[in-house]
């Protein structure tokens, strides 16, 4: 029920304004569209894409998502989406949803790193809820197994090949030391690294994010072209050099279906960003309100009237 021409005639220029505004922030942050498109599908796994990981705790919002595990201290570029509303807000007020913001936001940011473009289909309404729980059961975890990751993206129906070209994201942004630390010295109480990480790579990792040191230190997800949206988090796969271990389980694990399609994206970048167009259409359609659901929200940050 969404598509590509909804704001022709209401705001035909919805996406050169918000493009122009993901430009503009990249500017003095390099890290900026990754942060974006991560919003994007931090949003659509809770509740579809509906805007509802945009609302701050207060009034009705008792217990936002932004306050959830996956999202707390982690997920950025609030700022940037208001900055985008306002200026949508002049040109054509109260039309544009602040869900479709997100979706055209994450499709600006991949093709100015050099990624695929796509027609992103449009005419989502923004929630009038948050879900806090949701957010903390639905998100996949950088700490469990394929299994649990691959059924956590079969519920909000993306199959594995939609997983593996969507994990492909991993080319661009930043990971906290966090989030990883666990492999680099005593994993899984084995008083040793993971040995599916490659040692060079674990050498640079382990003076990065020393042992007792800052957790919310910064590391590059793709070693090689940090801010370029290409298929090196693929090959990088290949060499041993995923950093999440969610990342390595999808080419280390024996016998998963995912491995082919690693190598299949590693060998092959064209087919990558089809997949990934594909695969971002697929989950920016993951139940949308429409029509009279909802509503156009005059400030991302909260329900309308509250
Ligand atoms: C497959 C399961 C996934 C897991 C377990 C996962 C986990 C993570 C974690 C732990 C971080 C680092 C957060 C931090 O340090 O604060 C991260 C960052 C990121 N994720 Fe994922 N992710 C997954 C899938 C995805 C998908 C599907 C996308 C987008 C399509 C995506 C896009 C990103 C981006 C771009 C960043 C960097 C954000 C920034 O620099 O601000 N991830 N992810
Ligand atoms: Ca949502
Ligand atoms: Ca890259």
């Amino acid at each position: 029920q969404l598509n590509a021409t909804f704001y022709s005639n209401t705001c035909p220029n919805v996406s050169s304004i918000v493009k122009n505004a993901v430009q503009q922030a990249l500017q003095s942050d390099s890290r900026i569209g990754a942060s974006l498109i991560r919003l994007h599908f931090h949003d659509c796994f809770v509740n579809g894409c509906d805007a509802s990981i945009l609302l701050d705790q207060g009034g009705n919002i008792t217990q936002s998502e932004k306050n959830a595990a996956p999202n707390f201290n982690s997920i950025r570029g609030f700022g940037v989406v208001d900055t985008i509303k306002s200026s949508l807000e002049s040109s054509c007020s109260g039309v544009v949803s602040c869900a479709d913001i997100l979706a055209l936001a994450a499709e600006s940011s991949v093709s100015l790193a050099g990624g695929p473009s796509w027609n992103v289909l449009l005419g989502r309404r923004d929630g009038l809820t948050a879900n806090q729980g949701g957010a903390n059961s639905s998100i996949p975890s950088p700490f469990e197994s394929l299994a649990n990751v691959t059924s956590k993206f079969s519920a909000v129906n993306l199959d594995t090949t939609d997983m593996v070209a969507l994990s492909g994201a991993h080319t661009f942004g930043r990971a906290q030391c966090q989030f990883f630390s666990q492999r680099l010295f005593n994993f899984n109480g084995t008083g040793n690294p993971d040995p599916t990480l490659n040692t060079t790579y674990l050498a640079t990792l382990q003076q990065n994010c020393p042992q007792n040191g800052n957790g919310s230190t910064l590391n590059n997800l793709d070693p090689s072209t940090q801010d370029t949206f290409d298929n090196n988090y693929f090959t990088n796969l290949l060499t041993k050099m995923g950093l999440l271990q969610t990342d390595q389980h999808l080419f280390s694990t024996n016998g998963s279906s995912t491995v082919s399609i690693v190598n299949t994206f590693a060998n092959n970048q064209t087919a990558f960003f089809n997949q990934f167009a594909q695969s971002m259409i697929n989950m920016g359609n993951i139940s949308p309100l429409t029509g009279t659901q909802g509503e156009i929200r005059i400030d991302c940050k909260k329900v309308n009237g509250s």
